[in-house]
């Protein structure tokens, strides 16, 4: 791998507060950020319009592959997602969306597809990456690795005050269920599954705020010596 930077991964399940988290860590350091769950959203988005079957696991890879997606940044920072030229920012966000996006991150093929244009993210100055497997499989020489956690029914409560926000009906029973199921899926998945990376520094949110977090990881990118 050609090392265009230094790399920063935040990797741990849904609603551990990672999105968040890496959105202002690249911002104070002004690097790059991979959302890699946007990508896995987007193929969901992407077989649905299609009409594809996820049975056809080489078909999926190649979808993968050649998926027509572009991150743009606007002047305001606010960064829109176009896929095969439709704005899809917001319809990516959706719990079914999320949910079909989890069954076919458990496709090894899916994964291979993605494997090089998660990558291509790597630029200087740096970059962010935030997933379930940014430390152990996508970038495994970053130089500083985070796994960010939280208990389950926090987890779910968070989700379901950014659900409510968006004005999406859930509740929460469901949402613990959901976060539960995907959580098993992601953790015994037979290819990347979710665990934290060697060396990596274990964070749980539970109790933290979201400041509190973005100064560990900070106070640990200034120890690395990388500001
Ligand atoms: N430490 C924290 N304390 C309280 N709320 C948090 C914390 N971290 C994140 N949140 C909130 O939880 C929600 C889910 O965070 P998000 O970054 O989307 O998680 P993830 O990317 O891990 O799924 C967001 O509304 C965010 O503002
Ligand atoms: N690096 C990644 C990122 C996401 N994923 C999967 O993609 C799904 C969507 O990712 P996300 O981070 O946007 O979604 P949430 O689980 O936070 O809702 C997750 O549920 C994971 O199963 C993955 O397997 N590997």
């Amino acid at each position: 791998m050609i090392n265009q930077g230094p790399v920063i991964t935040i990797d741990g399940p849904s609603g551990a507060g990672k999105g968040t988290v890496s959105q202002l860590i690249a911002e104070k350091l002004g690097w790059h950020i991979l959302d890699s769950g946007a990508l896995y959203r987007l193929l969901a988005l992407a077989v649905s319009h299609h009409g594809m079957s996820s049975d056809d696991v080489e078909m999926l890879k190649v979808l993968a592959e050649h998926l027509d997606i572009q991150f743009v940044q606007s002047e305001e920072g606010k960064v829109e997602i176009i896929l095969e030229g439709e704005v899809v920012t917001q319809a990516i966000r959706t719990e079914d969306v999320g949910n079909c996006a989890s069954k076919l991150a458990a496709i090894p093929e899916v994964r291979e597809g993605l494997l090089l244009r998660q990558r291509a993210f790597s630029q200087a100055p740096g970059l962010v990456a935030d997933g379930r497997d940014m430390g152990t499989v996508v970038f495994p020489s970053a130089q500083i690795k985070i796994f960010l956690t939280a208990s389950a029914e926090e987890r779910a409560q968070r989700r379901l005050q950014q659900l409510q926000q968006k004005g999406e009906a859930v509740n929460l029973a469901e949402l613990v269920k959901t976060i539960k199921e995907r959580d098993e899926r992601d953790a015994n998945r037979a290819i990347a599954p979710l665990v934290p990376a060697a060396g990596a520094l274990v964070i749980d949110s539970t109790d933290l705020t979201i400041e509190q977090v973005v100064e560990m990881i900070f106070a640990e990118t200034a120890k690395a010596g990388l500001v």
